[in-house]
């Protein structure tokens, strides 16, 4: 795999640079290490590039969102708002965006995004749900301060959760969205007809394809060169892409390949959520402790970890006891092989996806960016802060290279943003939202 990291800018107008900083992994060892010390230099050659690129000319082509008066020669320069909750497994995060067209002959722009996080996730708050509600709340305040408050009647706020919540007792689901539901009914915003629900896999997929190839402006250009996405979230982790070839169409199970009509063209996409193979979800996987719950005293080993470390951690509001196998195996070799156990058989694959150019964003960034000097041969190291380093490092490869099948020579660009605005699904559903409203024409 060729990996670059992308920060703040467009692919298109920045792939030469960005293909300066790509580099080749060879060798299964060193692997880990070549891989992540380079991101971190592409990393800081980013910022300086973008200093020198900023501003990208992108068009963002909203005019089918925005209300048909704007098009008006002359008509007063008016923002249009949208509020999306982002309800993940590991945290809540609220996006503000405005959108605004400054001239009557050109396109509406995506003005700018708002953002903050809150953690944890609503799922940690399972048996409390009154209590996670309440950390919507602050998330709203950021909101009030960020649209004028003429605006905020006319400014619809909707909450999406993923997998943390599909993950829970369906009546614990239930209850934590309808607190939620109280507390955006209690707000000054618009609130539509199922604001509050549990987004499915497909449409968290699509939506992010949507979202990137919007931000790099592959939508509107005559090539459609669209690209591919890859989001590793908690629990789980979606592939979206647009097929070229027929093969693709005839080798995918009918449910990976979904028609979405967005900013009218119908796009044929190859997508699919896999639940239960996010990072933090494959750490239980990987310690045998998925689906196990609670288990008092049990501590749950694993030759990712230090051979000499115990602690406790928690995901989805339990906790678990772990630690490395003392006296035992330790290291990238064995820790290659308990992970590849995790991902054998479980995803489907195509030939395409070798060929084609893929957008890779949360953990996959996240945890390149946490990486300073590697890894799984040195855990003696390892501060109690970043114990999992190893564990997360090896099945992201294990996860591309023996998951998803994808090459060495398969571009992958780790991104946190495209013009100043955060990778994800959310910006796309925003859109749906507006469309729904026919807040567009
Ligand atoms: O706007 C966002 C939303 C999520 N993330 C990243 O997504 C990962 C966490 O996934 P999440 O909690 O959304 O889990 P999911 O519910 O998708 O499994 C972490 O790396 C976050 O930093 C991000 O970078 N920006
Ligand atoms: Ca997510």
């Amino acid at each position: 795999m060729h990996l670059s990291s992308v920060k703040d800018k467009t692919a298109t107008a920045h792939r030469a640079d960005i293909a300066a900083l790509n580099y080749k992994m060879d060798s299964e060892p060193s692997f880990l290490r070549t891989l992540f010390s380079l991101i971190l230099v592409s990393s800081l050659l980013d910022s300086v590039l973008s200093e020198v690129d900023a501003c990208p000319d992108t068009k963002t082509g909203l005019e089918s969102l925005l209300p048909s008066t704007m098009s008006i020669q002359n008509a007063s320069i008016e923002s249009v708002y949208g509020i999306m909750f982002d309800a993940g497994s590991t945290g809540t995060r609220i996006h503000i965006y405005s959108f605004t067209q400054k001239y009557s002959d050109q396109l509406p722009e995506l003005e700018r995004e708002i953002f903050e996080s809150v953690k944890p996730g609503l799922s940690a708050y399972a048996d409390l749900p009154e209590q996670g509600a309440e950390t919507i709340r602050g998330l709203l305040e950021v909101a009030k301060n960020a649209v004028p408050s003429s605006h905020w009647r006319k400014t619809p706020v909707v909450l999406k959760a993923t997998a943390g919540l599909r993950l829970l007792p369906e009546k614990k689901a239930l209850a934590l969205l309808s607190e939620v539901k109280d507390i955006l009914e209690e707000s000054p915003f618009l609130v539509p007809d199922n604001s509050v629900s549990i987004m499915n896999g497909t449409y968290e997929g699509i939506l992010a394809w949507i979202t990137v190839n919007f931000l790099t402006g592959q939508l509107y250009s005559q090539s459609k060169q669209t690209v591919g996405i890859l989001d590793l979230g908690g629990a789980s982790t979606q592939i979206t892409f647009l097929p070229q070839s027929e093969e693709t169409l005839e080798q995918s199970p009918l449910d990976f390949i979904t028609s979405f009509k967005m900013f009218h063209t119908t796009y044929k996409l190859y997508t699919h959520s896999y639940l239960g193979l996010g990072l933090k979800a494959a750490r239980l996987a990987t310690l045998g402790a998925l689906g196990t719950g609670a288990v008092d005293k049990q501590v749950f080993r694993s030759s990712c970890l230090p051979r000499n470390m115990e602690s406790m951690w928690q995901f989805g509001g339990v906790s678990y006891r772990y630690g490395g196998i003392e006296n035992g195996e330790s290291g990238f070799k064995s820790c290659y092989a308990e992970v590849l156990r995790v991902v054998a058989g479980k995803l489907h694959r195509v030939d395409e996806m070798k060929e084609s150019t893929f957008y890779a964003f949360s953990y996959y960034y996240d945890r390149a960016a946490d990486t300073n000097l590697i890894v799984c041969d040195h855990m003696e190291g390892f501060t109690s802060s970043s114990p999992f380093l190893c564990m997360d490092l090896s099945y992201i490869t294990a996860l591309l290279k023996e998951g998803f099948g994808f090459k060495m020579t398969t571009p992958l660009q780790l991104t946190k943003k495209v013009n100043n605005v955060e990778t994800g699904w959310s910006l796309g559903a925003t859109f749906l939202v507006l469309q729904s409203l026919r807040i567009s024409n």
